[in-house]
């Protein structure tokens, strides 16, 4: 992939010898990765093999059971609340289905403000950057699921964030959806960002290294990217 990066501007995301617990179950531990901007890492493996709990735990929504997770900026400061400079797109779209996708867009826009000095996309153009402009007046909940996975990932552009978690990213999409999804992420990447994803799906994207979980049966091996 062909990226111009400022290399004043580039930040990095590293977890270090991660475990993870559910319940009673250590689902995966020894994970260790270091992105740096332009980077891609997808999560692969069977159901219930880890993925979504690798990425909740870099996201900051589970506690991981060792290791660490952090984010440097490009000043060299380290944070350790990932989630602070991260978008997480989960299974679910996270929009209120009784309003309309312009208002929980404004609501995700003003809620998540912005924390970089990239711009980000006004409402209308991220309508339009996932192939949707003219329904942003529509409830959300009357939308099909393809078209409400697109304004899900629409949350993604109305603020910046330079690491983007997501989790089965085109599920529920067409054929065309995918490709907007990839160009998308590779737009993010060459702007700089990170991105983590997790897919039973192939992504189209260049360049991406591969992480596979392999649940319990990977717990004593460890877990290998
Ligand atoms: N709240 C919970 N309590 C106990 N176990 C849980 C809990 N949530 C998930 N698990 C278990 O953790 C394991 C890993 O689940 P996870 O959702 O991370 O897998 P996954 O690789 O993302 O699966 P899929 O491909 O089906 O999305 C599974 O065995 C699941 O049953």
């Amino acid at each position: 992939m062909t990226q111009k990066l400022n290399l004043s501007n580039v930040f990095s995301l590293e977890a270090t010898n991660l475990s993870a617990r559910r319940g009673e179950d250590l689902i995966f531990e020894g994970v260790s990765f270091r992105l740096t901007s332009g980077e891609a890492l997808v999560l692969t493996g069977k159901n219930g093999s880890g993925k979504s709990t690798l990425l909740r735990v870099v996201a900051g929504l589970l506690r991981q059971e060792r290791g660490s997770v952090s984010f440097t900026d490009s000043h060299g400061s380290i944070h350790q609340r990932v989630g602070e400079v991260s978008h997480y797109l989960g299974h679910r779209n996270a929009m209120k289905s009784e309003l309309t996708v312009a208002e929980n867009l404004d609501f995700w826009r003003r809620f998540l403000g912005n924390t970089h000095d990239t711009p980000a996309f006004s409402i209308d153009d991220a309508a339009e950057a996932v192939g949707l402009d003219g329904i942003t007046h529509l409830p959300f909940g009357y939308l099909s699921a393809g078209q409400q996975r697109r304004f899900a990932f629409a949350k993604l552009l109305v603020a910046h964030r330079p690491v983007w978690i997501l989790d089965e990213p085109t599920a529920a999409l067409d054929t065309s959806g995918d490709s907007l999804f990839a160009g998308l992420i590779e737009t993010h990447r060459q702007r700089g960002g990170i991105v983590l994803a997790a897919t039973h799906q192939p992504l189209a994207l260049s360049d991406v290294r591969e992480l596979r979980m392999t649940g319990f049966a990977g717990v004593s091996a460890g877990v290998w990217g």
